[in-house]
């Protein structure tokens, strides 16, 4: 424990996440590595399975893939084909964009449900939910659900437009243990998209249809794809996004 909190000492400076787990007393190393690769677990694998359908719906829907990248050569060439890095507003401005990734967090519903424990006996709607038992509501069913998303299983950023009614749209779940990564996955998907678009094509190889999960959904194989640059330069095939 003294070695791991000297190592921990060591590298942190102040306020990195890593340093402050090595320091904090109570936590034994399996905590800290257990914390760790949670972390890594629920920004990485969450982030990059959102990637992959958004490149598969984008494939499946060729005008609205020229719209975005529409889009977002109008912001790389306002940044002299890409020599001045993206700025925050102009990731803000992103509106087409950053609908696709709002309509892609809802068909795909990565994350299908959460739970919650009762603390105390709640009685909700005539239903009493006993102490200690456990509530789980699925995200995915609220958002096929036609009740709160005309044509539920149709890829339409559009209806982001409007705001969907409060607790309809729950990608990143809710209360004081929603997602705290919300922003940055979006900004990352963002950027990400920015850079694709600008400076990539993509072909899907092979059928795309079907779903796996690893342990998050993705499109069956991972949608394999052929990138290349967009002035010519053909790359290699790649696995996923
Ligand atoms: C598209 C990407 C992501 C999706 C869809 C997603 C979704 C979620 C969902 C649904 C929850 C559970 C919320 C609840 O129970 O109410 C959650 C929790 C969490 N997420 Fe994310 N997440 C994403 C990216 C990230 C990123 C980038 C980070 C960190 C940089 C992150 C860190 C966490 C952490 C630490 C928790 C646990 C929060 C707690 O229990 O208090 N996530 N996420």
């Amino acid at each position: 424990m003294a070695d791991r909190r000297a190592r921990g000492d060591q590298q942190g400076s102040g306020g990195d996440i890593l340093g402050g787990l090595m320091r904090a007393a109570a936590l034994t190393d399996d905590q800290v590595a257990d914390n760790v690769i949670g972390v890594l677990f629920a920004a990485q694998d969450t982030t990059a399975s959102v990637l992959t359908w958004i490149l598969k719906y984008l494939r499946d829907h060729p005008k609205l893939l020229d719209a975005v990248k529409a889009e977002q050569m109008a912001t790389y060439e306002a940044n002299e084909g890409g020599k001045r890095p993206l700025t925050w507003a102009q990731t803000r401005g992103m509106t087409l964009t950053h609908a696709v990734i709002m309509e892609s967090l809802r068909m795909a519903s990565i994350i299908s449900f959460t739970f919650r424990e009762a603390v105390a006996d709640v009685e909700y709607k005539g239903f009493l939910i006993p102490k200690g038992w456990k509530v789980m509501p699925l995200f995915r069913n609220i958002h096929h659900s036609p009740e709160y998303f005309q044509d539920p299983d149709k890829f339409d950023p559009s209806r982001f437009k409007v705001s969907p009614r409060p607790n309809t749209f729950l990608p990143f779940g809710s209360g004081a243990h929603a997602c705290p990564g919300n922003e940055l996955a979006k900004l990352e998907m963002l950027v990400l998209l920015h850079r694709l678009v600008t400076a990539y094509r993509w072909e899907v190889v092979g059928s795309s249809d079907g779903v796996e999960y690893s342990p998050f959904p993705v499109p069956r194989r991972g949608l394999r794809a052929k990138l290349w640059k967009a002035e010519g330069d053909r790359g290699g095939a790649v696995r996923g996004a």
